[in-house]
């Protein structure tokens, strides 16, 4: 079921008085919208960077509880200084929180039979941490609590690392008997989804001279991988590459495009060709217009508004010839996007899926003992 969302419409059902939000009341249905988060405040930097350098779910570092803080530490200022120049910090909660709860809304409007629903953000790095919220949902008391990777693509580094730290939790702490619990991750093929991404490419297409709009480069990026992750199998490229396949589906056009990496650390070797090293290479064939489009995030973050806005839009694209470069923006609160993330949520919670996440399976795909990968627990765990 899809439902087109304008604000208008917003608008309109909420001044007829028939539909009231229900987020006052006590929750039926939790969902816990999981992400890595981004800092608010530069001061938060270093306690970010020092979660995802230690978490051998997104980095496998020699002596990593030495090496891990060191690095943190050194790169801490740089870090800092690209907030700055961004704002102050990381817009990730913020959008975070309209998503939730505008996708609640439209939840207890279209599924009454398990509203209220309640939003809850759950991040890897900064606060609200991930522990902290499952305590404030077990204190709400819902029937039910669906975890809700917000990365459309699966990766161990993303969302395995976050279901892996609900399992840990569990592990160490009681895990409440009356809650039922299931997982929604890999959406990045959902039709809404693709919609969002096309409509947001052809926002800035039309911002293009008719005369050169089909030449123009649609060139998605993403942010890269280490080749050890992709080499155990990570899921990750293939359902990058699967995304970027539909969305040009959707777009049915034969504008050039490609798919390129960005946001490579240190020096290992990382999914290529980098985002900067395909701009330059375009512009030496002579194609010279782009629209950059970040495919792997639902919201804006520091990699698209600073890596992707000041880096490339506007420093590599002066110093290489660039003629015009415009980047489509995250999916952030467009209204298909909002459409998407309840659609998601609603066919899942009549699916009936459950799973429990103190019995979670190994991931089957990557040498961590520790990681945990969500398909098979629905698999293993479908108690119907
Ligand atoms: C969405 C996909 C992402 C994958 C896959 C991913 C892997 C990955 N990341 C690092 C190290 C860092 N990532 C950092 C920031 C960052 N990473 C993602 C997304 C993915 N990372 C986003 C959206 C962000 C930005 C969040 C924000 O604050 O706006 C950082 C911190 C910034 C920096 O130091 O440059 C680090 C470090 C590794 C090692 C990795 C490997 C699997
Ligand atoms: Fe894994
Ligand atoms: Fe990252």
């Amino acid at each position: 079921m899809f439902l087109h969302n304008t604000k208008l419409c917003r608008l309109a059902s909420g001044l007829a008085g028939g539909v009231r939000h229900l987020s006052g009341q006590k929750p039926k249905t939790a969902i816990l919208m999981l992400n890595m988060g981004g800092p608010t405040h530069t001061d938060q930097v270093h306690d970010y960077l020092l979660r995802i350098m230690t978490d051998r779910d997104m980095i496998q570092l020699p002596v990593q509880s030495r090496l891990g803080p060191w690095i943190a530490q050194r790169r801490t200022p740089e870090v800092q200084k690209k907030y700055k120049e961004i704002g102050g910090g990381s817009p990730i909660l913020k959008w975070t929180e309209l998503q939730g709860q505008l996708m609640c809304e439209q939840l207890d409007r279209i599924s009454p039979e398990t509203a209220p629903h309640k939003h809850y953000v759950g991040f890897r790095y900064v606060n609200p941490l991930t522990e902290n919220t499952l305590a404030e949902i077990e204190n709400d008391k819902p029937e039910r609590v669906v975890l809700f990777s917000q990365y459309p693509q699966y990766s161990c580094a993303t969302s395995g690392s976050s279901f892996n730290s609900i399992f840990t939790h569990y592990r160490n702490n009681n895990l409440p008997s009356d809650i039922k619990w299931s997982i929604i991750d890999r959406w990045g093929t959902h039709p809404l989804l693709i919609k969002t991404f096309a409509q947001r490419i052809r926002d800035e297409l039309a911002k293009f001279v008719e005369t050169k709009r089909n030449d123009v480069v649609i060139l998605f990026t993403a942010h890269s991988l280490p080749l050890k992750a992709v080499n155990r199998g990570d899921a990750y490229p293939s359902e990058i590459g699967a995304s970027v396949h539909m969305v040009m589906q959707e777009l049915g056009q034969t504008n050039p495009y490609s798919l390129a990496w960005q946001s490579k650390v240190g020096p290992l070797p990382w999914l290529a060709p980098a985002t900067d090293d395909a701009i330059k290479g375009y512009v030496k064939q002579g194609l010279k217009n782009f629209i950059l489009v970040p495919i792997a995030f639902v919201n804006e973050h520091i990699e698209t508004l600073h890596e992707l806005d000041i880096e490339y839009c506007d420093e590599l694209a002066k110093e290489v010839g660039v003629e015009e470069i415009r980047r489509a923006a995250a999916p952030n609160d467009h209204p298909l996007f909002i459409d998407a993330l309840t659609n998601v949520v609603a066919d899942h919670l009549k699916s009936q899926q459950s799973v429990n996440p103190k019995f979670l399976m190994r991931c089957p795909m990557c040498s961590n003992p520790k990681c945990r990968e969500s398909k098979s627990w629905y698999r293993q765990l479908c108690s119907n």
